[in-house]
């Protein structure tokens, strides 16, 4: 099983040129805390309060499972803050001869940066860490609205979702 970390260097050389000037890609980091990812995230959904061992202790155990968490932030360099995030998380199935199957989840760009295209380039890299980890296909959910954007990273819409909250 690939180890992400090692994808995502990859991944960095080959498409870090298409990035605008200023910001770069890499994994999370247990520094994030402090650098605005959990503000980033406030802008998808309720994070609510978690303080910052709390964080961390979440942060170690996604680092223990890198073959099936992998968790991706751009940063601005100039403010040293996360401008935006997203993660992948591979499931095993049984099916198609015990497939992996991608889900892409949490995806969010700072509202301040947004149309600069690196929410796409964001799912492009969880694409291609799916791809390298091997992967046979990508899915997500989203609302109406954002079905254009995600045609634009190349998915196809495809059945519903359906949720039960507890
Ligand atoms: C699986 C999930 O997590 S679903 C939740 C998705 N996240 C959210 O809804 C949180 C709030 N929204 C956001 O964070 C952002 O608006 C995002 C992530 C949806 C898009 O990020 P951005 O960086 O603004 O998008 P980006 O600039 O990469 O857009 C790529 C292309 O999609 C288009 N696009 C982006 N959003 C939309 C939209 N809502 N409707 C139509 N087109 C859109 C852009 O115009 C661009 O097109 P182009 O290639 O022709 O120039």
């Amino acid at each position: 099983m690939v180890n992400y970390q090692c994808s995502v260097d990859l991944i960095s050389e080959e498409v870090q040129k298409s990035l605008p000037e200023g910001y770069h890609v890499r994994p999370l980091e247990i520094e994030d805390y402090a650098k605005g990812h959990l503000d980033c995230l406030a802008q998808l959904t309720t994070v609510g309060e978690i303080k910052k061992e709390d964080y961390e202790a979440r942060f170690n155990y996604l680092k223990d499972r890198q073959d099936t968490y992998a968790s991706i932030v751009i940063e601005r360099d100039d403010s040293k803050k996360v401008v935006a995030s997203g993660t992948l998380i591979v499931e095993r199935k049984f099916i198609h001869a015990l497939g992996l199957c991608g889900h892409i989840e949490d995806i969010v760009v700072d509202k301040n940066q947004r149309g600069k295209r690196l929410g796409l380039y964001v799912i492009e890299t969880l694409k291609q860490i799916g791809k390298t980890m091997g992967c046979y296909k990508i899915i997500l959910d989203c609302n109406d609205g954002n079905i254009p954007f995600y045609q634009k990273c190349g998915f196809e819409k495809k059945e519903n979702e359906m949720v039960h909250y507890f």
